[in-house]
């Protein structure tokens, strides 16, 4: 199984995501746009990433009741975009309506259900009311997003393993929460991985932001990345082979 890159481009202006996207073009497959970059600038920019050849993962986090989530997803079926994020907290109902309204009308359209996000631990969960391990939520989570008809998930690559043991081989698992072993705990990701330990787990995709934007060189650090996950790919093959 190989593992891709999702480029998560979390700056605030046009002007500053477009040299690196320039750089990447034609080595770099996705691109991730989120909340910071949605709320500035829209559905456009959605079009403009997709009409520079990357395929593009929209990460809006939907989390409301059925009805309203079903219809946002109607609304954005007509962009062109690969990936949309679902809170999986938002419950069974939430889940099937959106895959249902998914399957209408953007039947390629991968709902990722997030699972317990990369910036939270054991302590965090409790202060919600959680008391449950990470892993054992997620795991919760997971099966339910299952049932309720989603294909992928997004998880921290620690509990890739233990999703792969106990889902359907489909899912389609990606992975925030990638950092080096010298980054670790440097900043709010708390259940991380680096790119190499992340794909020997199994991820699909891992998703990296600031590790790429902040690097000096973000060209060089995305492709450094991109290596790191061909090399594991081309070791499975030959120990496959
Ligand atoms: O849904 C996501 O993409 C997501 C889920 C999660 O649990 N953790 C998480 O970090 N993300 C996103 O993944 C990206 C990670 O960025 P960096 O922490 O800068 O590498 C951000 O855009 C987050 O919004």
């Amino acid at each position: 199984m190989s593992t891709d890159l999702i480029l998560a481009l979390d700056v605030p202006t046009r002007e500053e995501a477009a040299p690196l996207l320039r750089q990447l073009r034609g080595s770099l497959n996705w691109v991730k746009i989120g909340l910071q970059m949605f709320t500035a600038h829209g559905p456009d920019y959605v079009r403009a990433v997709a009409d520079e050849g990357f395929n593009v993962f929209l990460d809006l986090k939907l989390h409301d009741i059925p009805n309203t989530v079903a219809k946002a997803v109607e609304s954005l079926a007509p962009l062109p975009i690969g990936m949309l994020t679902l809170h999986t907290c938002g419950g069974r109902e939430m889940m099937v309506a959106a895959q249902k309204a998914a399957a209408q009308t953007k039947p390629g359209l991968l709902l990722l259900g997030v699972t317990v996000l990369t910036s939270t631990n054991a302590a965090g969960l409790a202060e919600t009311g959680v008391n449950a391990a990470p892993e054992s939520q997620v795991l919760r989570l997971a099966k339910l997003a299952t049932d309720a008809g989603l294909r992928g998930l997004v998880c921290s690559p620690l509990e890739v393993p233990v999703l792969r043991r106990e889902l359907p081989a489909h899912m389609q698992l990606v992975t925030p929460g990638i950092r080096s072993a010298a980054a670790a705990g440097t900043d709010d990701q708390k259940r991380t991985m680096t790119p190499a330990e992340a794909a020997r787990a199994g991820s699909s995709f891992i998703v990296v932001g600031r590790p790429i934007l902040k690097a000096p060189d973000p060209a060089a650090a995305a492709r450094a990345i991109m290596e790191e996950l061909g090399q594991r790919h081309n070791q499975t093959q030959a120990n496959d082979g």
